[in-house]
């Protein structure tokens, strides 16, 4: 089964486009690689990496500043000439075929390390299964990359360091190229943090040892973290005392650490699981990979993103880590499993792929992290988790740690998560979907027709940094980067119609500021973590206001501050009162015209769509734990009408969501009489086309 994701891969043909507005990523002057299959193409054993061939050696080239590159030829720079884009001189997005990116320099790229050090080029044999022992090389380093450790006889040997891989991991001090904290980094400090569940371990405070291994220390403090966030404190005792969790904590707060720090620490310490005998040994070659550790993530650009971090932090350790993702050419992946996939980072379909291939078992599982859960639980994936989680090998609930990570919780995805966890503690840091304090919030009231028009205002007054633009369709996202691109503002797009290689290069182009606007779909809403992005704009606003939290977190990250605009008008007044408590609860200001509309609203002008009252799907309750309040009832939500309808064909004839539904006792939970899922037709999902990309068999909305 291909990838859901990849789903509509292609669709985007040159003729969709006008000429004049072929997209900043369409052009590809030497062909791309991701950061994280560099190492794997490198062209000979014992050669240099790939991206070492043509030019002056490996070096991490000059980072994102806009720099004086080649250009090719003048063009008319209105839009950059008349505004503050007009320093930004790399760009060219629309000159002639070939090279057109002049500027755009490979070796400035993370990650060119990988694991060529040491014997480089792919070695059929080098899969050391995780009982290899000694077998394959014996002293520190030895029959491996460098940067690469292994465990030997119940011990950690830590590999030899590898210089050049370690400042493509984790940068220079200023290097521009990573995040950096802010200046509101300490103030995450004074959000309030609620655990409940039973006996929740204390939280650490600084980064030490004890109790986190010294191992991870040293890779901890080679990326520059000196305390951990809140989300960190608290998730690093409760998944060391073998406790499921359900984590909620604003975007940019350091999630990812949240469950790589614990995971990896176990992993240092405890060594890899036993693999089954049938599974061929682990001598020599072995086809079929036991991943300990597994992270399902919903898009592949976040996979890859928490792929890099992985690596970061298993540097020089036994641990391997993969990536898997639809898009992208099976081969390479497969071959980089048979070098070793302990820790496996993947988007839930590819995974499906691969499991029906025989590649991965899941039999030796003891993590399960669930990143994005909301999302990965929404109705779009849920089959495919069902599927991985519960159709498959993987050992049940009580015999894995399962780990789910979001900035927001919806009380009924809170409620099917049951299903995956077990006596689970759940953590709240802050309002479940707040939105941090670090991102200023404006509302304007602005008429579609007007939009174009005040987005040109906006971009001209601009100062530096960089805009994510998000709009609701991917034609829309076309046209508009078209339009920005014909108004010569330094424009790309990503979306689910353009193919993974369009995608990764728009996202480059992005991150290393050559392209310092890009308009995006959903699919960019969630979990990426780009340094620097100062504005996001939702020129769309999205229908769900946990979408909105996750799109505006791509600013204002790690302590640092951003700005977040969003044109509103009436056609958005389905979520005006979700959107109006949101800005109260932030401190921020709230516009006239949105307290009026949501007057209006409130006497019945609301276009019903998702549950009516409450907070997102059935009322998020504030910064609850469901299983504190009981199913049912209570905060507003379920029931009376919910899902039905809407505009995101969930639902069939059956009548939507509701229908006797949760009601469930306090810690029971349970769904009640009909409800979930109702597999004959009604209910929640029915193959409709809400967030799954592909869905069942559909074609994705981002
Ligand atoms: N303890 C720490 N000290 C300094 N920086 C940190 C720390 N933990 C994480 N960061 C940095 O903060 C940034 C945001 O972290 P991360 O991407 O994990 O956020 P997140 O909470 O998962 O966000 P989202 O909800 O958008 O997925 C990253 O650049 C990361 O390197």
């Amino acid at each position: 089964m291909a990838d859901q994701l990849s789903g509509g891969m292609g669709n985007l043909s040159l003729d969709s486009a006008p000429p004049a507005a072929q997209h900043a990523g369409q052009q590809q002057p030497r062909s791309y690689i991701p950061p994280h299959m560099r190492s794997k193409m490198g062209a000979a054993p014992n050669g240099p990496p790939a991206n070492a061939m043509n030019g002056p050696g490996p070096q991490p080239g000059p980072g994102p500043q806009p720099g004086p590159g080649p250009q090719s030829g003048p063009v008319p720079m209105s839009g950059l000439n008349n505004s503050a884009w007009a320093g930004n001189n790399n760009y060219d997005a629309r000159a002639g075929g070939g090279g057109n990116w002049g500027g755009y320099d490979q070796s400035s790229q993370q990650g060119l390390g990988g694991r060529q050090g040491g014997g480089g080029g792919f070695n059929r044999n080098a899969y050391r299964g995780p009982n290899a022992g000694a077998g394959g090389g014996g002293a520190v380093g030895g029959g491996t990359g460098r940067g690469e450790g292994r465990w030997i006889e119940g011990k950690h040997v830590i590999g030899a360091a590898d210089p050049r891989m370690e400042r493509d991991l984790f940068g220079t001090a200023d290097d521009p190229s990573k995040q950096h904290t802010g200046i509101n980094f300490e103030k995450y400090d004074e959000i309030p943090v609620t655990p409940s569940g039973h006996d929740v371990p204390e939280p650490v405070l600084t980064f030490s040892n004890p109790p986190l291994d010294l191992h991870l220390l040293s890779n901890i403090e080679l990326a520059r973290y000196k305390i951990p966030t809140p989300v960190q404190k608290y998730s690093i005792p409760i998944v060391i005392n073998g406790r499921d969790l359900m984590a909620c904590a604003q975007t940019g707060s350091g999630k990812t650490g949240g469950f790589l720090f614990p995971i990896l620490h176990q992993s240092f310490t405890q060594g890899p699981s036993p693999v089954p005998v049938q599974g061929g040994g682990g001598y020599g070659r072995q086809r079929k990979a036991y991943p300990t550790a597994l992270i399902l993530a919903p898009t592949r650009e976040l996979v890859s993103q928490i792929y890099e971090e992985a690596r970061k932090f298993a540097y020089r350790s036994w641990v391997r880590p993969c990536v898997v993702y639809g898009g992208a050419d099976i081969g390479s992946q497969l071959r980089q499993i048979e070098r070793g996939c302990d820790l496996l980072v993947a988007t839930p379909g590819r995974l499906v792929d691969l499991i029906e291939r025989g590649r991965i078992s899941l039999c030796s599982i003891k993590y399960l992290v669930l990143d994005e859960a909301d999302r990965m639980l929404d109705m779009g994936f849920e089959p495919q988790i069902r599927r991985i989680v519960q159709g498959e090998d993987m050992p049940p609930t009580g015999q894995r740690q399962t780990l789910m990570f979001s900035a927001t919780f919806p009380r009924d995805i809170q409620m099917l998560a049951q299903d995956f966890l077990s006596d689970y503690v759940f953590l709240s840091v802050g309002r479940v979907g707040s939105t941090s304090e670090n991102i200023t919030q404006k509302v304007e009231y602005v008429e579609d027709i007007d939009k174009r028009s005040v987005l040109l205002d906006i971009l001209h007054t601009h100062a530096g940094g960089l805009t994510l633009i998000f709009v609701e369709t991917k034609r829309m996202a076309d046209s508009l980067s078209d339009f920005l691109i014909n108004q010569n503002f330094p424009a790309t797009s990503i979306h689910g119609d353009r193919t993974q290689r369009e995608r990764e290069r728009a996202l480059e182009l992005f991150r290393n500021g050559k392209c310092p606007i890009l308009v995006a779909t959903a699919v960019a809403a969630r979990g990426l973590d780009i340094p620097n992005v100062t504005h996001v704009i939702n020129y769309d606003l999205p229908t769900d206001v946990d979408d909105y939290v996750h799109r505006i977190g791509r600013t204002g990250r790690a302590g640092n501050t951003g700005i977040a605009t969003a044109f509103f008008n009436r056609g958005n007044r389905g979520i005006v009162r979700e959107l109006l408590d949101l800005l109260k609860e932030a401190n921020q200001e709230v516009p006239a015209f949105l307290e009026t509309i949501a007057r209006e609203s409130s006497f019945g002008g609301s276009r019903g769509g998702r549950g009516g009252g409450g907070r997102g799907r059935g009322g998020r309750g504030g910064n609850t734990d469901f299983r504190k309040y009981g199913g049912g009832g209570g905060g507003g939500g379920f029931g009376g009408g919910g899902f039905g309808g809407g505009q995101h064909g969930s639902g069939g004839g059956g009548g939507g969501y509701s229908g006797g539904g949760f009601g469930g006792g306090a810690s029971g939970g349970g769904f009640g009489g009909g409800g979930y899922g109702g597999g004959g037709g009604g209910g929640y999902g029915g193959g409709g086309s809400y967030g799954n990309p592909g869905g069942a068999g559909g074609q994705s909305w981002w």
